[in-house]
């Protein structure tokens, strides 16, 4: 199956929230730098006492595009509660596997499950856990802010009595109450990506997932928009499941980050332990980042990207600049 049998679904994964079925809600809220859960504290009690549960499990997923396989025997567990990074180069596998959560693509090889629910046999239940923020444009120029989270608000069923203070509950969540009236086709970079948070939010998911939520952004709006993420998660303790390319990022933001690298993991836990092993290892009192250790962990399998410079996609920077320009 190609990426294009799909074309429409990428903004439509989710529908009406349970609120029932948020037992952890609060649980986990905002842990940071100094209290991240580590990759071993993660199978212990959370602080409510109850077991941390499994958000999204992925064992031996493996994807093929034709002949050229983009998932090649895929295993991670993100934890409820956690902000999670999926990191790596163009063409790493990073948005393949998460449009298998998300439903968007079928599972041909392995399991995936969110919360439980298998994608392939329960596919309806996932979709009702998920919001989800593609890479491509999901808000439409031609209408307003308000209208935009509108839209999503009827087509996931939200109830009409509902609808009118949840929208601006979600314009309120991402910094945009003020200009919600304003056409889309005005809004910066940076607020166009925070719209599409607001219409990701309107169903009040358990999983966040988002496809590189700042590529193209100045520092600023990057900024912007990572602290409207942090702030709803830690209001709703809500799982967040994030690739990116910025290596720096994923070590301010993430509790823990795979590290993709050709369809597969190379290294999975949180930042400061990956560094601090490489550390260990190097031996040499220097200090390395997250970048360093997935140049460890990949090898001579990145030379192409110094050419580049950095973990950055050109071809995407440039579409979603051309977007919002
Ligand atoms: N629709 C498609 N048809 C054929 N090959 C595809 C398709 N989509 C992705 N691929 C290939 O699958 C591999 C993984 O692509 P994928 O988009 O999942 O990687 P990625 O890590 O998300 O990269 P990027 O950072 O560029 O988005 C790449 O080799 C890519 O060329």
């Amino acid at each position: 199956m190609s990426d294009d049998d799909q074309p429409q679904q990428d903004a439509t994964p989710v529908t009406d929230p349970r609120d029932g079925d948020r037992p952890h809600e609060n649980a986990l809220t905002g842990p940071r730098d100094g209290d991240r859960p580590g990759e071993d504290t993660l199978k212990d009690p959370g602080p409510d006492g109850r077991s941390r549960e499994e958000a999204v499990t992925v064992t031996g997923l493996r994807y093929a595009f034709g002949s050229s396989t983009a998932v090649d025997g895929l295993d991670l567990t993100v934890t409820s509660g956690e902000v999670f990074g999926l990191l790596g180069p163009n063409g790493a596998g990073k948005t393949t596997a998460i449009r298998c959560v998300t439903t968007l693509l079928p599972v041909p090889a392995g399991m995936v499950k969110v919360f439980g629910h298998d994608v392939t046999t329960d596919r309806m239940a996932v979709r009702r856990l998920l919001g989800y923020v593609p890479q491509q444009l999901s808000a439409d120029a031609g209408l307003t802010g308000r209208e935009n989270v509108a839209l999503f608000a009827r087509v996931f069923d939200v109830p009409r009595r509902e609808r009118a203070a949840r929208v601006a509950q979600a314009l309120e969540a991402v910094g945009l109450a003020e200009v919600a009236d304003r056409m889309a086709g005005t809004y910066s970079g940076g607020m166009v990506r925070r719209l599409e948070l607001a219409q990701a939010l309107i169903s009040s998911p358990r999983l966040l997932i988002l496809d590189e939520p700042t590529i193209g952004l100045d520092p600023i709006a990057r900024t912007g928009v990572w602290d409207h993420i942090m702030a709803v998660r830690a209001a709703s303790g809500m799982t967040v499941l994030v690739t990116t390319h910025y290596m720096d990022e994923a070590d301010q933001y993430c509790d823990r980050v795979a590290l993709m690298h050709q369809g597969r993991v190379r290294a999975l836990g949180t930042p400061r332990r990956l560094t601090d092993d490489l550390r260990a290892r190097r031996g040499d009192g220097t200090s390395p980042t997250l970048e360093d250790v997935f140049r460890d962990v990949a090898g001579s399998g990145l030379d192409d990207l110094d050419k580049g410079g950095e973990f950055r996609d050109v071809r995407r920077t440039r579409r979603t600049a051309a977007r919002v320009g």
